[in-house]
């Protein structure tokens, strides 16, 4: 059974283990009386008191800080009680149980002081904060985005998201929406006049003027989920085409075993590297060949679901092969395969190594070839040439100012609002416009845009056109 929204709970919110301080939280309706039990008065509102804290016999647990923030002033729009203690496991589970039991404790009649007080799910204070309207979905899903930060690019974007500033620009686009909703279903009550009178409004006009802003916002947003999320590159190409050498450059570490047996590597090996604080998940693949060798056969069978998974494929020629007529047919034959097994938009590099080692005439071999990139896994050189291709062919352009992060989830809302505004423009420009559809095609993307900030309003849409319109006239 899911648990209740409305019962109080309480959580330890500090990290386990052992820290300077450490919190105890208690959240929910009609805090006060157990603020009475646990710190022996009232508290006043947003205000830190040092106390002694102390178990049911009146045994001391700790000297601490207790705060009270009475609804709706707090982190969840609830009573929140906070018991700010000395950091260590024993003593914040101390506190914890002193709560569960103080709540239990009789009031007044058959009423206990803070009946129904339980252990907190995972998320459950922020997802109060979501339901009581103090945040929205964007917002709440940017406070899980700012703790997981890995770095400090989406730390800073993930705050930007926290107050707001993804979520107004998805309001922003929502206003313009519902706008030209109004405009299309309050035509829809004309059938007369409604082109004339769809054409005079300009209905055209906003719609494109919707989309153009749309665009934007979901390029910033790809580059906010870029930066949350990252690309999946795999590294593929025959055996001892130095694929381990070069995850181990990218990475600038000995992840990956590197000999000059061919079919060292058997099974993947993955490591997330960042550059300009994108972080993207390389994967060192077995080399591709036929194998008689069961274990080989296994890696190399898993070294394709990695490559039909990829965001990008790194496919690596040895230089000093060139000229080896059955190396070149290895590597066509995979270069074929390749083309088979992956969706068109994925790209793969070309990446020739052992530029150290190539004759004159082998390095000519990768000569200007569009978008392939030289290198040598062993000495670093054309490395910065690698990195710079993969952040292009992952579509970041170079931090803008004022990035917020996103999520994939916001990336394919958006894309679902722009396919629907894309089918609205193609109603409003048929000859017979079918203006039902046009609307349903509006009111779809509306619906997609909503589930970006959690936001489910197809009644107060009725409210605005109503309010605003004059229908009678
Ligand atoms: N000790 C402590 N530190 C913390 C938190 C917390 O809950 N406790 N937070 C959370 O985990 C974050 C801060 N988030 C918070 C968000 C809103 C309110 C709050 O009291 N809001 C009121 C008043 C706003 C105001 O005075 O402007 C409100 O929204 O009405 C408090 C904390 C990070 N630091
Ligand atoms: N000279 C030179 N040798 C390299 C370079 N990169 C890799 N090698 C050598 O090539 C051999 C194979 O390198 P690996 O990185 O193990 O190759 P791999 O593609 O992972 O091989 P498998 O695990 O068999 O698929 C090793 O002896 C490396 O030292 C390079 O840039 N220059």
């Amino acid at each position: 059974m899911l648990p209740r929204h409305n019962d109080p709970i309480a959580a330890i919110a500090t990290a386990p283990g052992r820290g300077a301080v450490g919190i105890v939280r208690v959240s929910g309706k009609g805090v006060a009386p157990l603020v009475r039990v646990l710190c022996g008065r009232d508290l006043k509102p947003r205000e830190a008191t040092y106390l002694p804290l102390r178990d049911a016999a009146g045994g001391p647990i700790d000297h601490g800080l207790a705060l009270f923030f009475p609804a709706p002033h707090s982190y969840t729009g609830e009573d929140v009680l906070e018991l700010q203690a000395h950091g260590g496991p024993v003593v914040l589970q101390l506190l914890l149980a002193r709560c569960l039991e103080a709540a239990q404790e009789p009031l007044e009649g058959h009423r206990s002081v803070l009946p129904g007080l339980r252990l907190a799910q995972p998320g459950e204070f922020t997802e109060r904060a979501f339901l009581n309207d103090k945040i929205d979905l964007a917002q709440a899903e940017a406070i899980a985005d700012l703790i997981d930060a890995s770095t400090e690019a989406a730390a800073r974007s993930a705050s930007r998201s926290l107050s707001g500033a993804f979520s107004e620009e998805i309001h922003g686009l929502r206003d313009a929406l519902v706008h030209l909703r109004m405009l299309v279903e309050a035509t829809l009550d004309f059938p007369e006049e409604e082109i004339d009178f769809l054409q005079k409004a300009d209905a055209s006009g906003q719609l494109a003027r919707l989309r153009g802003k749309l665009d934007q916002v979901l390029s910033r947003a790809h580059q906010g989920a870029l930066l949350r999320e990252g690309i999946k590159v795999v590294i593929a190409g025959q055996p001892n085409a130095g694929k381990s050498s070069l995850l181990n450059a990218l990475a600038g570490a000995e992840l990956a075993i590197v000999t000059p047996i061919a079919g060292t590597t058997r099974d993947k090996v993955q490591q997330t590297i960042q550059i300009e604080g994108v972080p993207l998940h390389v994967i060192d693949t077995a080399g591709l060949r036929e194998s008689s060798d069961e274990v080989e056969r296994i890696g190399i069978a898993r070294a394709w679901d990695e490559i039909a998974a990829a965001d990008a494929v790194l496919f690596l020629h040895d230089l000093t092969r060139m000229g080896d007529n059955d190396y070149l047919a290895a590597d066509a034959a995979i270069a074929e395969t390749l083309a088979q097994k992956l969706p068109g938009q994925v790209p793969v590099i070309d990446v020739w190594n052992k530029t150290d080692r190539a004759e004159p005439a082998q390095l000519q071999v990768h000569g200007g070839r569009e978008g392939s990139v030289a290198l040598s896994a062993r000495t670093g050189d054309g490395l910065d040439a690698l990195r710079r291709r993969l952040l292009d062919v992952a579509g970041w352009q170079s931090a803008p100012e004022g990035l917020y992060l996103a999520r994939a989830r916001h990336v394919e809302a958006l894309q679902a609002v722009a396919a629907h505004l894309e089918e609205a423009e193609l109603q409003l420009a048929a000859q017979a416009a079918h203006l039902d559809l046009l609307a349903e095609e509006l009111r779809l993307a509306q619906v997609s845009l909503n589930s970006i900030t959690g936001e489910f309003s197809s009644d107060d849409l009725l409210g605005v056109i109503f309010s605003s319109f004059c229908i009678g006239k």
